[in-house]
């Protein structure tokens, strides 16, 4: 019974790990975190992720994107963009990520999350000093809908797509993120430096130092 705690109901147990986090960290020589892009769609943060990703296997340190174009197509399928499913969106990416993050990998989440309580809400779910970093691409409107990847914000204005983030449904500015970056701080590229340095800084990119 040792390794079995009571939850909050009273079937169903908590299964203790044998292995523990800092076991895995160890052997990947990194500690397990989030970093948490948040912007409008069009903001650069799918872009970010991948140049993240990359430049941090090419230093050796396993990361893993969990984007929201992606996940809408396997597990959060049944998930529409009312305030209700977005909340539930963020609420499972949250719990993922979580999950990412104990298994000792950094894991890069690329989600609009308009909602400043369900971000609030997955920083809480993290044990402390794992959600490290909360980026928020500050791209102004005109510019992302200048981008227009793939044609949507044409779509939203034309009133062909309901609920668009930016034109008819609020994106919440973070009040209290780690990073802030817009247009003026460089490329894709440069902004992956920027966070791999903070990354860095914090001590992110080495095993977790044992008595
Ligand atoms: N109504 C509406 N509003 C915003 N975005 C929409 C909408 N409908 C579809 N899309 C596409 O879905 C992508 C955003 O999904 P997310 O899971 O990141 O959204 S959210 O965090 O739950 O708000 C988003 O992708 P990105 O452009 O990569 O942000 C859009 O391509
Ligand atoms: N820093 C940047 N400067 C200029 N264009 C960018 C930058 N980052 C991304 N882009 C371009 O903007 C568009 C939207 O980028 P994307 O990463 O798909 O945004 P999001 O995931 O936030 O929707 C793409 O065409 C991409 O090439």
């Amino acid at each position: 019974m040792d390794s079995l705690k009571l939850l909050s109901s009273p079937k169903i147990f908590w299964h203790k790990s044998v292995v523990k986090k800092q076991d895995r960290e160890i052997a990947l020589g990194q500690k397990g975190c989030v970093i948490w892009l948040t912007g409008l769609s069009g903001s650069g943060k799918s872009t970010l992720a991948c140049k993240l990703d990359q430049a941090l296997l090419s230093r050796n340190k396993l990361s893993y994107v969990l984007d929201g174009d992606n996940l809408r197509h396997g597990l959060n399928k049944n998930l529409d963009f009312s305030v209700k499913d977005r909340a539930e969106n963020i609420r499972r990416v949250g719990e993922v990520a979580k999950l990412f993050a104990d298994a000792g990998l950094i894991c890069i989440t690329s989600f609009i999350s308009p909602y400043r309580n369900d971000r609030n809400l997955c920083r809480k779910l993290l044990p402390p000093g794992d959600f490290i970093e909360e980026v928020y691409l500050k791209v102004p409107l005109s510019i992302c809908e200048k981008r227009d990847p793939k044609g949507l914000y044409k779509l939203a204005r034309a009133g062909k797509i309901k609920g668009f983030t930016g034109i008819d449904d609020p994106y919440e500015e973070p009040y209290d993120c780690e990073i802030t970056m817009g247009v003026e701080n460089g490329t894709p590229e440069e902004m992956a430096t920027t966070v791999i340095t903070f990354l860095d800084g914090r001590g992110y990119l080495a095993p977790p130092i044992t008595m």
